[in-house]
């Protein structure tokens, strides 16, 4: 059975009038990736440092390791990354320095500081240049490598990716893969959903501080029931079938395919049918909704959870 990193209980969080988080309940899973999406001032960063223990909660409980985060314990501190969404460091201190000074902040030796800064991405030269020289992707790798101090157990990440170019964040999440592997339990908050979609075990949405679904990609489909996309492409020289048997509505598209939109629960039987003539077809494409197709379903409706 997975083991919990996180649980949090009905958890409410006020600034003066603003209900920032209310009734928020979930668990994080020791292994697991789950992705936090939601709006501008949906509560994400709130909800991470209710979970970080810098602020307390309104109302509900939160337990983080086994301890509540707010009560200071430097053990369940250790066990924890944070990389906050704007990352800001001492301009005058070297990549090296910067890594040594959080290690003490930390309680954790120094002693790999250069192989982390090469883990991510910063090598021995950039590692002794001072950061005031740094473009702005290698100061988040830079606030990536503080956040992996210690081999956390826990990792938070507040919109990660954001200044990385698309060679650096395929190599980010391949260092997540392998801190999975691991077992570390990683809580991304983003907004890039498509770069999310193949990447998360399990997505929570959140919307004016409400959890408005939490589910794997398949869960959150099988919930929100929206059509999936049959695309058809005629060989040369096949005769234009037209399939009146089946339960969609067929439109031509302009650059002459076949295209149909389709309950889920069809799915089989259309396929079926289009392929009765297989050598008729040059392509066939289905295309399942994407995160982006959810993400615009689920703000639209009330609590789901899978
Ligand atoms: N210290 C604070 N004092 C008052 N209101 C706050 C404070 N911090 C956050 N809020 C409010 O709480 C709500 C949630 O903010 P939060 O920063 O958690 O959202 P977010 O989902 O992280 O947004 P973004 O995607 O823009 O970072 C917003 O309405 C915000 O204005």
């Amino acid at each position: 059975m997975k083991k919990p990193t996180v649980v949090l209980s009905g958890v409410a969080k006020r600034y003066g009038k603003v209900e920032a988080v209310k009734n928020v309940s979930f668990t994080l899973n020791e292994g697991e990736t789950v992705a936090l999406v939601g709006h501008n001032g949906a509560g994400k960063t709130t909800l991470i440092k209710l979970m970080l223990g810098l602020i307390r909660p309104s109302g509900g409980s939160i337990n983080v390791m086994g301890e509540d985060p707010a009560a200071g314990d430097v053990a369940v501190r250790k066990k924890l990354g944070y990389l906050p969404e704007s990352v800001a460091f001492h301009a005058a201190l070297t990549g090296r320095e910067t890594i040594a000074f959080y290690a003490r902040l930390k309680h954790v030796g120094p002693s790999n500081s250069l192989e982390l800064l090469e883990r991510v991405g910063l090598g021995a030269d950039a590692a002794d240049r001072p950061v005031r020289t740094y473009s702005k992707g290698m100061r988040q790798r830079l606030g990536l490598a503080q956040a992996l101090l210690g081999e956390p157990r826990l990792l938070l990440l507040d919109e990660p990716t954001s200044g990385l170019d698309p060679a650096l964040r395929r190599r980010f999440y391949d260092l997540l893969s392998e801190l999975r592997s691991k077992g570390t339990t990683i809580l991304l908050s983003s907004h890039a959903l498509t770069e999310l979609e193949d990447r998360a075990d399990r997505l929570l949405i959140v919307n004016k501080g409400v959890a408005v679904a939490d589910g794997t990609m398949d869960d959150l489909r099988g919930l929100a029931r929206l059509p999936i996309r049959v695309s058809v492409k005629f060989a040369a020289g096949a005769t234009v079938r037209s399939f009146t048997n089946g339960p969609a509505a067929w439109r031509v598209t302009e650059d002459g395919r076949l295209e149909a939109d389709v309950a889920m629960v069809d799915k089989i039987a259309l396929l079926k049918e289009v392929t009765t003539c297989p050598d008729d077809i040059a392509d066939l494409q289905v295309t399942e909704p994407t995160l982006d197709d959810l993400y615009a379903h689920f703000l639209g409706a009330g609590k789901i959870t899978s």
